[in-house]
């Protein structure tokens, strides 16, 4: 359960990140259980957690950094109506790169079986982008995760978590231009090359069913 007290205003010291961080995943934007816009108006982008395979000593808790997306160009796109076969914009130009929030863990709230890579994005969209590429920096730990008596102080934590990240990469020494080689890895989405929309379902089907047994506790909806 979540100990009683203040919040420290920042996450990791004045100096810049240290060891471990960066940590680095990347992935296809996945479905989760629906809970985040839906329940607690906080919406997480979740990518497939094989990617913590490499870091075997990470503990589950909350974490702050940069993510990056490429958008797929959309099929049923609205907008291009005089130019229907226009080339996509180039990779480069369709990468767009923000401070983030995220869990990795087994949300004890709702008391997840399998670990959950979930991602809360500083920024407001128009829309989904499921299916999208994500390039995850980790660039620091924030506090474990916790139990919650209600719906309302988890959400007021996640709030909290918002404004500890906003705050704590706003430093000087965590900003992205600070560190060589940060900006070009987001940009990278060679990993993602050839992936199709049916390569991203198979991966949803795989991780959404691992957990469908017990993962939602009714009486915490
Ligand atoms: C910054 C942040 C902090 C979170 N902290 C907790 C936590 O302490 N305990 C918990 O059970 N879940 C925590 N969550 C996870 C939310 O419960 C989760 O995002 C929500 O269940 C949505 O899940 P879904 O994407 O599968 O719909 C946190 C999520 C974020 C983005
Ligand atoms: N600021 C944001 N951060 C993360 N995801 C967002 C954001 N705004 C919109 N989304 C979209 O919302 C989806 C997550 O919604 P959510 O209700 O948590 O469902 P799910 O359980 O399927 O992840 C993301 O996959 C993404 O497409």
């Amino acid at each position: 359960m979540r100990p009683e007290g203040p919040r420290d205003d920042y996450a990791g010291p004045d100096s810049g990140p240290e060891a471990p961080f960066p940590i680095k995943l990347q992935g296809p934007v996945i479905k989760g259980f629906g809970r985040g816009s839906k329940e607690l108006g906080i919406p997480t982008a979740n990518i497939p957690p094989e990617g913590l395979s490499a870091y075997p000593d990470l503990s589950t808790g909350i974490y702050f950094g940069y993510t990056s997306l490429h958008h797929p160009p959309s099929p049923a796109s609205t907008t291009t109506t005089t130019t229907p076969n226009a080339t996509p914009a180039s990779t480069s130009d369709s990468v767009t790169i923000y401070p983030s929030v995220l869990s990795i863990g087994y949300n004890p709230y709702y008391g997840n079986k399998t670990r959950s890579i979930e991602i809360h994005v500083l920024h407001s969209f128009e829309r989904d982008f499921y299916g999208s590429s994500l390039n995850l920096l980790i660039l620091g730990f924030i506090r474990p995760e916790y139990d919650y008596v209600s719906k309302e102080s988890l959400i007021e934590d996640i709030m909290t978590d918002c404004k500890v990240a906003e705050r704590s990469m706003k430093r000087e020494k965590w900003e992205l231009q600070a560190h060589q080689g940060w900006e070009e890895w987001l940009r990278d989405f060679g990993w993602a090359r050839g992936m199709t929309g049916e390569d991203v379902r198979e991966v949803e089907r795989k991780v959404l069913g691992q957990d469908e047994k017990g993962s939602v506790e009714e009486g915490k909806l």
